[in-house]
This record gives structure tokens, C-alpha cells and sequence, in this order.
């Protein structure tokens, strides 16, 4: 009978990034180590816990910068690992064609060029109306349930062990994990309020998703709008289309206005006519709605090594994705790992 491991290293969330970061810390044979306190699990439906909202797709809505580049580019080829032979993930290949009614940041349109399948600027003349700029390409589509159920199976079947509960402090997690080789903060929009964290960059960017039955539809399509952000994401495997959107910075309002419905409804028939058969809004097929908060941060998503207050012991922050933490979550947490893996004595 194998010594019994004590866990040692404590995950705080089990969003995307949480998953993910535990994720990497089992193909190292660590999953026995590795306790997760979450309040919200991926079989909970939540305002307060965003994973399960988003679309999920991959796209240039992220920042330009050196981090935000390097973190879709990690994420990308790992997408393609997982399209390519882990067809059971949720995860596989799509066409992409997106467009801006602005001039969108070209550091990170140039950064496409570098590694996007498929990767094609579009001439002028096949822009639509009032668009300045448009782009497509070969990037991925995720049937986000069956995603993170897919983590979430293989953290339970490598040892890793879930405590259900809700901290006030991020301190409280030396009341399950007493002595811990290192800490991960992974609590996504909750990092503004969570005691000891409290990071006053942190806010939520609303959004307000409409799921329908458009089995038909297999491309992701998006209009980057001076007034609006219209985004169509098929999720593979039956999963409905999710229509979008809003980027409403700072609201924390939970409700679902019918008003917003027909909105999202209408712009999207626009963008894609096909999408209801080129019939208007009346014939969608509505499967669910929801409002989730994207967990924004000014200065972007913090990936950095820290202590817990008034401790020695390690804590890496790994949170801020905003609309990137499927696009972006796997590079995120693979800098949030190496941060710690000189605490961790994998021999
Ligand atoms: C409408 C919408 C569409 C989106 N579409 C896309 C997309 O197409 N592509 C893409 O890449 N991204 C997309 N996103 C963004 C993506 O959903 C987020 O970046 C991602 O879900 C953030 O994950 P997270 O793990 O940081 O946060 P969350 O999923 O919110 O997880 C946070 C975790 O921390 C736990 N927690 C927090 N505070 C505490 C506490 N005090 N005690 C205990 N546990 C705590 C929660 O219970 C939860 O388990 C979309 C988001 C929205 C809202
Ligand atoms: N078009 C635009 N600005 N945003 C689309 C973003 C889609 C998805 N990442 C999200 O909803 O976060």
C-alpha cells in the first residue's frame, strides 16, 4: 500500500483556469498532491462562476501584448493537440471569419500571421458595409460543458481531491491544505473581493449569451462594432449555437433583459443570414440564455508569484482572463505552473 501523499498543493477555483492549472500539475503525477477548494464545480450553473457561459471559440479579441500574444499562441497548439487527437475533449477545428468596424490592433493581427492556419486578410472588396478591416482563418470551436467535464474527469481519476466550499480569505486555505508547498489563486472575477486579494483592477465585463438549435451553422463568425460586439460560436457535438453579445464594463447586472434578447437575436441574423435560414429573429430556436461576468483586470490577467499574507508560503496568482480564458487559459496556466514548479520537489 503506497505511502499515504498528503496534499500539499492547494488550488483555490475550479473554473477554466483552476482546472487547467491542476491539468498540468497531473501530467507531472502530481494530481495527488493537489487540493481544490471551489465554491461552484463544472456541473454548477452560476451567474457568479463564468466557465460555463462562454462560447467558446478562438479569436483576436485579446490584447496586443507581448503576454496576452504568447498566452493564445501556447493555447493555440495545445487546441490543436487536442483537436487532433483527443476528439472526446470538446475541442476541434473551425473556420473563423471576423471583422472590425475599426481598425483592430494590428500587433496581435500581426501575431496571427506567425501560426493561424489558414491565415487570410480580406480584400477590401469583401468587406461588408461599414467594416474597416476583416480577417479568417483556421482557429477552434469548444463545446465548453464537455470540456471542462473532460478536465474535470481526468483530475478526478488522477488523485486530485475537490473540497466544495467558499473561502473569505485567501488564508482559509491553510484550514484544508495546513502546510502547503505552494498556493494557486485562481477565482477569476472574485479576486476583487476574495480577503487578502482584493485587486482593485480587477471588474467584471458583462456579457449576455443566447444558445440556440442552428445545427446547420459550423463557421464562428464575429463583427468587432464601434456599438456593439456581435458573435456567433457553434459549440461541436450538438452543443446549439451561442449568440452574443455584450463587453459591458463594469456592470454586475444578473438579470436577462428580453429587450437584449431580440438585440442579440437581430444583429446576428444580420451578420450570418443563413444562421435562421434567412429568416428574421421570429424563428429562432432558443435553447438557454444566460449573463456571465468576464473576469477583467486592468493591466490585463496577472500571472505572478507571491506569498501568502504574512506567510512564506508561495501563492501564484492566475486570474484577469477577461474573454480569453479558453483562448488563453492553457498559456496562463502553464506560466503559473513553472512559477512554481522550483517549490516542488517532483523527484
Ligand atoms: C458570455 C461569455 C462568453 C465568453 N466566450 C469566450 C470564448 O469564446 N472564448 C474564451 O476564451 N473565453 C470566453 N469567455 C471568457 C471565459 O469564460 C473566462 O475567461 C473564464 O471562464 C474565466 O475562468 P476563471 O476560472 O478565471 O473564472 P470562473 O469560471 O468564474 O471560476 C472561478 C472559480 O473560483 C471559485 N471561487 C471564486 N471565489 C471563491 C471563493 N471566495 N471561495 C471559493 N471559491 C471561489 C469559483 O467558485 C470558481 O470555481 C466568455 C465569457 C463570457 C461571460
Ligand atoms: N467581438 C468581441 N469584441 N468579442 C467577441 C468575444 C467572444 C468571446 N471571447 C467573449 O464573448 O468573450
Amino acid at each position: 500500500m503506497p505511502a499515504q501523499q498528503t496534499q500539499d498543493i492547494a488550488i483555490v477555483g475550479a473554473g477554466v483556469i483552476g482546472l487547467t492549472t491542476a491539468w498540468i500539475l497531473c501530467d507531472f503525477g502530481l494530481g495527488p498532491r493537489v487540493k481544490i477548494i471551489a465554491k461552484h464545480t463544472p456541473e454548477d450553473r452560476s451567474v457568479d462562476y463564468t466557465s460555463p457561459w462562454a462560447g467558446a471559440n478562438f479569436c483576436s479579441i485579446s490584447g496586443g501584448d507581448e503576454k496576452a500574444i504568447r498566452w493564445d499562441r501556447i493555447t493555440y497548439n495545445r487546441l490543436a493537440y487536442l483537436a487532433n487527437t483527443r476528439k472526446e475533449s470538446g475541442v476541434v477545428f473551425a473556420n473563423l471569419r471576423e471583422l472590425w468596424e475599426f481598425d483592430p490592433n494590428f500587433e496581435k493581427i500581426r501575431s496571427w500571421t506567425s501560426y493561424v492556419k489558414d491565415f487570410e486578410a480580406l480584400p477590401k472588396e469583401e468587406l461588408p458595409e461599414n467594416c474597416l478591416y476583416g480577417h479568417t482563418g483556421t482557429t477552434f470551436l469548444i463545446n465548453v460543458p464537455q470540456y471542462l467535464n473532460f478536465i474535470y474527469s481526468i483530475l478526478k481519476d488522477s488523485g486530485v481531491t475537490f473540497v466544495k466550499e467558499e473561502i473569505k480569505h485567501i488564508n482559509d486555505v491553510l484550514h484544508y491544505v495546513p502546510n502547503p508547498t505552494v498556493v494557486f489563486n485562481c477565482p477569476g472575477v472574485w479576486a476583487s473581493t476574495l480577503g487578502g486579494v482584493e485587486d482593485k483592477d480587477v471588474y467584471p465585463t458583462r456579457g449576455h449569451v443566447v444558445c440556440v438549435d442552428a445545427p446547420h451553422v459550423k463557421e464562428t463568425r464575429l463583427r468587432h462594432g464601434t456599438n456593439s460586439d456581435t458573435y456567433i460560436i457553434p459549440r461541436p457535438f450538438n452543443g446549439g449555437v451561442v449568440l452574443g453579445g455584450f463587453m459591458q464594463k463594469g456592470n454586475w447586472d444578473r438579470e436577462i433583459h428580453p429587450e437584449d434578447t431580440q438585440d442579440i437575436l437581430k444583429r446576428t441574423a444580420e451578420l450570418m443570414p443563413e444562421l435562421f435560414h434567412h429568416q428574421g429573429p421570429e424563428a429562432a430556436k432558443i435553447i438557454y440564455e444566460a449573463v456571465g461576468f468576464r473576469p477583467s483586470r486592468n493591466g490585463g490577467a496577472r500571472v505572478e508569484l507571491d506569498s501568502l499574507p504574512g506567510t512564506k508560503f508561495p501563492l501564484v496568482h492566475d486570474y484577469g482572463a477577461s474573454g480569453t480564458g479558453y483562448q488563453a487559459g492553457y498559456g496562463m496556466a502553464f506560466d503559473s505552473v513553472m512559477l512554481a514548479l522550483p517549490f516542488i520537489n517532483l523527484a
